[in-house]
């Protein structure tokens, strides 16, 4: 059974009682190790009114001081708690100690806080491993890799680069490995209608078609190829029941792009794989749910027993 260290995320958020509820269906799955000490963790069981589920592997020592679990509270406490849980399972993967890291949840504002420069998990992992890591959301009806990500809308447009778009294309293909043709989008709306309305979209068709020779001449097809990327599509039409028909596999420029459609087709089910590194990381697609934390609120858990799953399914 593969063995898989799971980060516990934002104490003051949703995370921990997924953990719970789902350590039995998570442990028929794989074997967990869970990045809390008991000290955190008797304390959201008493919380959550969930007891601890027997087998339920944590860690030995604490790796950042406790504190008071304040359902829904954005603080630098429960920020840095979830930040060296994450690093400690980062560590357990780095010396192959587990197969795997699966994520729970984080809140950005709370690693801000606790003076963590890192906007996610995508990208402290860019950093830790000096790897272009492209952040995948999705579920194997519709998959969404995003180019551009936690970056300001006003920034996305400057970072079209026909050097680094060539380049992420190449590194998704060779990871992700689509069986079909991938859908590519173009940036402005109607594609740019002719450069009417921007002309980003002429950068995106020349990085797609390095990408597209560059992918073709490695077959060494003779035949008429069936090309690995489309020519920049219409986001607007992109995701339509019709076009959807002929994809699997999403390349959206920026982070809502992608993944505004995505969550209103497969939120539930859907989960985030970071790919293009050394480890495999899996993760929710879902953030804290400051919300409804601690509340006795049903849950969704399908994304998180995804995010186990698809480690599983992982070769
Ligand atoms: N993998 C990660 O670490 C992720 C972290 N985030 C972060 O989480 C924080 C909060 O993000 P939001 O935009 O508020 O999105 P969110 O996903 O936390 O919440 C959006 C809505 O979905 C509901 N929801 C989320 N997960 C649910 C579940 N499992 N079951 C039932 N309902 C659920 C929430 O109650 C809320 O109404 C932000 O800091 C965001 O950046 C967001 C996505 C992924
Ligand atoms: N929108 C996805 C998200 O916020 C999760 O990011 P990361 O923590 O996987 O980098």
């Amino acid at each position: 059974m593969k063995k898989v260290a799971i980060s516990i995320g934002d104490l003051n958020g949703i995370g921990i009682q997924l953990a719970l509820e789902n350590h039995q269906t998570v442990s028929k799955i794989v074997e967990p190790l869970y990045c809390i000490d008991s000290k955190m963790l008797q304390q959201a069981s008493e919380k959550l009114n969930i007891p601890i589920p027997n087998n339920f592997q944590i860690l030995e020592e604490e790796t950042a001081p406790s504190f008071e679990i304040e359902p829904g509270m954005v603080c630098k406490e429960s920020g840095r708690y979830a930040y060296n849980s994450f690093i400690e399972a980062v560590e357990f993967a780095k010396e192959k100690k587990v197969d795997a890291v699966c994520t729970l949840p984080i809140h950005k504002k709370a690693w801000e806080l606790a003076g963590i420069d890192y906007k996610g998990h995508t990208d402290a992992l860019r950093d830790f491993f000096d790897a272009e890591a492209i952040m995948m959301l999705g579920c194997p009806r519709m998959y969404v890799a995003l180019f551009t990500e936690h970056i300001p809308l006003k920034e996305v447009a400057p970072s079209i680069d026909e050097k680094k778009l060539t380049r992420f294309l190449l590194d998704f293909h060779r990871t992700a490995k689509p069986a079909k043709t991938v859908a590519v989008l173009s940036l402005n709306p109607h594609a740019g209608d002719g450069g009417v309305l921007g002309n980003e979209e002429e950068i995106i068709q020349k990085a797609i078609d390095n990408a597209n020779t560059t992918l073709r001449q490695a077959q060494g097809t003779v035949a008429e190829p069936v090309e690995a990327f489309t020519s920049p599509l219409v986001p607007d039409v992109a995701f339509t029941p019709n076009i959807r028909k002929h994809y699997t596999h999403y390349v959206a420029m920026y982070h809502d792009q992608g993944l505004a459609p995505l969550k209103a087709l497969y939120f539930d089910e859907g989960i985030n794989v970071s790919l293009n590194l050394p480890i495999l990381r899996t993760s929710v697609d879902h953030g804290t749910a400051f919300d409804i934390a601690y509340k006795g609120v049903e849950l969704n858990s399908l994304s998180y027993v995804n995010a186990i799953k698809y480690i599983v399914s992982f070769s």
